[in-house]
Parts: C-alpha cells; structure tokens; sequence
C-alpha cells in the first residue's frame, strides 16, 4: 500500500475519450495525490462517469493514464469500482452475501474457492456497511442505500488502495450516506484514495479534500481549498451560473 500523501496517485497526460467519433472528453492532463477524497464533478454529460470508466479499461481511451507510476494493467487488482446503481441488474439472481463475495474474485484463481478468510473478509465488510441482518436478502428486494452500501462491501472485500465510485450517494438515506462518508474517513486513514463521482455541490467543501472539475475536458483540478471557487464553478456549470463572469468583470471603462 501506498501511504505517502505527498505521493501522485494518478498522472494523466494527453489522455482524451472518443467514443462513436464524439469527442466526450477532450485531451487534459493532471496529477492527483493520494490518500484524498477526491471529488469529481460537472454538469450531466460533462464525462465524469466516462472518466472513470476510461481509468478502469472499461472503454478507450487516448494518451497516458498512470497509477503509482504505471499503466494499469500493472496494478488492476489495486483498484476497486463501485459503478452507477442503474448500470447493475438488480434482477440478477444473486443474494446480498454472494455479491460482496464477488469482491474477493480478483484475489483467487479462477479454479480457486473462496478461503475461509474470504468469507471472514465477506462478513467483517457486510458489517462495516451495517447490512449484516439482510446476507440471505435477494439484492433485488434491498433498498436503493442498501444497494449501494452493498457495492461498497464489495469494493472494501477487494482490498484496494484506490476506490473509483460513480455516485455512490445517488438516491441514498441519510443513514446510508452517513455509513459512507464514515468508511471514506476510515480508508483515508489507512492511506487509501477515493474518487468519486460527487453532484452535491453542498457537500464538497466539508467533505473532499481534492476536487476535479470537468466539463467536457478538464475544467480544474486542485485542492478543495483552492480550487472549489466561483470562477471554476462558472466555468465547470456554464448553464447555473451563466452571467457569473460578466457580474464578475470589473466594469470597462
Ligand atoms: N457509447 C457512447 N457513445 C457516444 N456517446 C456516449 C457514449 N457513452 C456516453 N456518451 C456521451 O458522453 C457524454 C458524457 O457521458 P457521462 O455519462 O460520462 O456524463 P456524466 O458527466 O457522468 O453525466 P451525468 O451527471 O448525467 O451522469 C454524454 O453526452 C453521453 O451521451
């Protein structure tokens, strides 16, 4: 594990996503810390879930995208994604302890079975998330925070270094959300990094620490201190704050 916050996570250089000749984000290049909760943020359609996507190979991507310093089919197994609710077959049949089980897949061999470690991992996780009463549950039948803590088990059962959640607090309770925000804290301490996909603007300043703004392409990327401010906000939601820059102009003379 990585404990170094000073250390670069992730460089990105000239790194773009084109898909059906669309242009969906345009070539940026940045560096992001580790150990940070890092939020990533923008209008609907600005990339931000094709970026993370893009980062776990799920569709291609141009230029150079390095995590501790290489590319990463290196270092896979080091990287956890928690995708949108909607994108998951909540159908499929599966109950609440097998789907956190499927955390452990990428430490086993494909002719392995799950240790008795596995499934001590499996159990220690589901109550992290507080879901223990439900592992018999059908995930179908949980409820959209449930869900979503769900696949947040999963993800810690991976034991990663790096956590990529595309909008882990979508549709969530307040429970739940409180759950989640906790366990970010516990993993920041053990020197993990979370990105996540993040709309509530509200929620930025208390808390992520770093805070990439995309709209397109890049917009800014930087510490929340320094970064999260009017001006790249303008620039980040142009359709909320269309007059900002014009209000903000010092008068010509
Ligand atoms: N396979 C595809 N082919 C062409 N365009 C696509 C494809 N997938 C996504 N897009 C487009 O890419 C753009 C960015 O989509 P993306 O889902 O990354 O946005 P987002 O910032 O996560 O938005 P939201 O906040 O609404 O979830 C959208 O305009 C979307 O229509």
């Amino acid at each position: 594990m990585n404990t170094d916050k000073a250390a670069v996570l992730l460089n990105l250089q000239n790194y773009s996503v084109r898909l059906n000749q669309k242009t969906i984000l345009a070539p940026m290049s940045l560096s992001l810390p580790g150990q940070q909760k890092i939020a990533v943020i923008g209008p609907n359609g600005a990339g931000k879930s094709t970026l993370l996507k893009a980062l776990m190979g799920l569709i291609p991507s141009q230029g150079q995208a390095l995590f501790w310093g290489q590319p990463l089919a290196k270092i896979q197994p080091r990287i956890a994604y928690v995708p949108q609710r909607e994108e998951v077959d909540w159908n499929f049949p599966i109950n609440a302890y097998d789907l956190v089980l499927m955390g452990r897949q990428g430490q086993l061999k494909f002719w392995q079975r799950p240790t008795p470690h596995d499934h001590q991992l499996v159990a220690e996780n589901i109550e992290r998330v507080g879901l223990s009463h439900l592992i018999k549950e059908p995930i179908s039948h949980l409820s959209g925070g449930q869900k979503q803590r769900l696949f947040v088990a999963r993800a810690l059962c991976q034991q990663a270094d790096l956590l990529l959640m595309d909008e882990p607090f979508a549709g969530v309770d307040q429970v739940s959300e409180n759950i989640i925000f906790a366990l970010f804290d516990e993993l920041i301490a053990q020197g993990k990094t979370i990105i996540c996909v993040h709309h509530d603007l509200a929620r930025i300043p208390s808390h992520f620490d770093w805070v990439v703004q995309l709209n397109q392409g890049l917009v800014a990327s930087g510490s929340v201190s320094e970064s999260f401010n009017p001006t790249n906000l303008a620039k980040t939601f142009p359709h909320f704050w269309p007059d900002f820059n014009a209000t903000t102009q010092p008068a010509a003379r």
